[in-house]
């Protein structure tokens, strides 16, 4: 496993290796490694002959007041962690080699985009679909891994590879949890020790929408209804957004269909905010289509 921190080194890594049609996986990841990454790691080493994984804490997906400066960083230990995995390379660029500029292009993906967390967090996503693809061109890879804990991500990432013909396939990985259901996220490490129990709330009010759409509920707002209810129990849970959505074009739903949808749940506890997801499908009950 190679670390390579700057864009010239790891095309000119590749470009041998593309020559010699071996498939590259690309996985990218903001650093501070837990397990939901390294499933990523492990599927893109699985079905590729070479995988790089990049470590860029991406400023451009920052808005003004959020926690970049807090968010953790530790790349030795990240390093430690890849090691146990055939890894080829580690790419760590700095800020500055990844924008020696101010960037004047960038890749919007509209409206998906602005809605949901693209409304908290006013350009977040515009940053996001700048950066895969600045890394998808840096890397030029077969495909890219995701987690599908950052659903509205994986949407907007898909979306902007559709509709700009971008040649990379998008793999969607399952949301690694804790014990408890929580799903793994490296803010989790910013929780205080109250509210890491408390996060659980949040898990578990999705499995309940979960289990009522499954029973056969088609009425979102009962569901979101119950759901609110349950998180409305942790009084350390401040609930930021709570969506019913269809799960693969992310529009709102009157009613629960056949269709997959997903419930999408953010909230803060204490200063770190948590985001969630569950899909979910329709019980079959004889509806004519
Ligand atoms: N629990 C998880 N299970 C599966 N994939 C995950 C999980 N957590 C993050 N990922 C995926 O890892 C990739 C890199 O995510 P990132 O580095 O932002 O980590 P993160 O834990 O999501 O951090 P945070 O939520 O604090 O920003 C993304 O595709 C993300 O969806
Ligand atoms: C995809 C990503 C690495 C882009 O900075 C980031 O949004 C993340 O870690 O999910
Ligand atoms: N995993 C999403 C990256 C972010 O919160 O900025």
């Amino acid at each position: 496993m190679q670390r390579i921190e700057e864009i010239a080194a790891l095309r000119a890594a590749l470009a041998p290796m593309r020559r010699a049609g071996e498939t590259i996986g690309l996985v990218p990841t903001m650093g501070y490694l837990h397990d939901g990454h390294l499933a990523l790691v492990e599927r893109a080493c699985a079905e590729n002959d070479r995988v790089v994984v990049t470590i860029f804490v991406n400023p451009t997906q920052f808005g003004p007041g959020e926690d970049l400066d807090a968010y953790p960083r530790d790349v030795a230990g990240d390093l430690k962690q890849l090691a146990a995995y055939p890894v080829d390379f580690v790419f760590a660029p700095a800020v500055g080699e990844m924008y020696p500029e101010p960037m004047q292009a960038h890749v919007a993906v509209e409206p998906l985009g602005d809605i949901l967390i693209g409304e908290q967090r006013p350009g977040h996503f515009r940053g996001v679909a700048t950066v895969v693809t600045k890394l998808f061109n840096i890397v030029q890879p077969d495909r890219a891994y995701f987690g599908e804990k950052d659903f509205q991500q994986l949407a907007v990432i898909r979306r902007m590879v559709a509709d700009l013909a971008m040649p990379v396939g998008i793999v969607a990985v399952p949301t690694v949890r804790e014990a408890d259901g929580l799903a793994l996220s490296s803010r989790n490490v910013r929780l205080a020790p109250a509210d890491r129990a408390a996060a659980v709330v949040l898990a578990r009010a999705l499995e309940e929408g979960a289990a009522m759409i499954g029973a056969g509920e088609r009425d979102p707002e009962t569901v979101l209804a119950a759901m609110r209810a349950t998180i409305a129990t942790e009084p350390r849970a401040a609930l930021r957004s709570l969506d019913l959505r269809d799960a693969a074009t992310l529009a709102p739903l009157d009613r629960i269909g056949e269709r997959p949808v997903v419930t999408l749940v953010t909230a803060l506890f204490g200063e770190v905010l948590l985001i969630d997801q569950r899909v979910a499908e329709g019980k079959e009950q004889g509806v004519t289509p």
